[in-house]
């Protein structure tokens, strides 16, 4: 079963894959990483400091990846994975902490202002919405990096024992950051 794990950049979507990776040896897939290792796309966008993906080399290659391995967990990391994956977890961070997180890396303050807009803005949610069967949320606000990825856990073990009702908490909707934008 592939299980995308998405959301805007600093939410926590590498660290809490690599703790569940450890914890409950699921495979991880960071997609990019596998992007810039098998050059999956189409341009280098110089400006961002990006590469424009390939996503039909990149469902491609992802199909022989997981090819036969249907009744695994694997986890596909990327803030691009609800272009890709049905069921996706959508991580959220309140954006003033997503702010002081991205500080602390190299970004240029434009790129800043962008991610934690879009954070505000629900802009991966909807995205989520618009692209897949089913989207999980997680409020990871105040959260340590073990309590996301039990959240992360409880998902996928209600998905897998087919009992989603019980997962009303992680249901879309109770988020509401638009205030905060300027
Ligand atoms: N509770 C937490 N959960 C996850 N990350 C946390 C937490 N507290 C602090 N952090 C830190 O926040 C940063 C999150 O960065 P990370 O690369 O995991 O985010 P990401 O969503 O994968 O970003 P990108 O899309 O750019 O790869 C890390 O430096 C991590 O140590």
């Amino acid at each position: 079963m592939l299980i995308g794990l998405t959301g805007t950049p600093g939410t926590g979507k590498t660290t809490v894959s690599n703790f569940l990776e450890r914890k409950r040896h699921w495979k991880v897939i960071h997609l990019n990483d596998l992007i810039k290792e098998e050059h999956l796309y189409t341009e280098i966008d110089k400006e961002r400091d990006a590469v424009i993906a390939d996503m039909e080399l990149i469902r491609q290659r992802l199909a022989e990846i997981i090819s036969g391995k249907e009744d695994e967990v694997i986890i596909l990391e990327s803030h691009l994975a609800h272009y890709i994956a049905d069921t996706v977890i959508v991580l959220r961070l309140y954006p003033p902490e997503l702010k002081i997180r991205l500080k602390a890396r190299s970004y240029s303050e434009e790129k800043i202002k962008e991610n934690v807009e879009a954070e505000a803005l629900d802009v991966i949610l909807v995205e989520a919405f618009e692209w897949c069967e089913k989207v999980f949320e997680i409020n990871t606000t105040g959260k340590s990096i073990e309590e996301t990825g039990q959240d992360i856990e409880k998902i996928i073990e209600h998905i897998l024992s087919g009992s989603e009702e019980e997962l009303l908490e992680y249901k879309p909707g109770s988020i509401d950051w638009i205030d905060l934008v300027d």
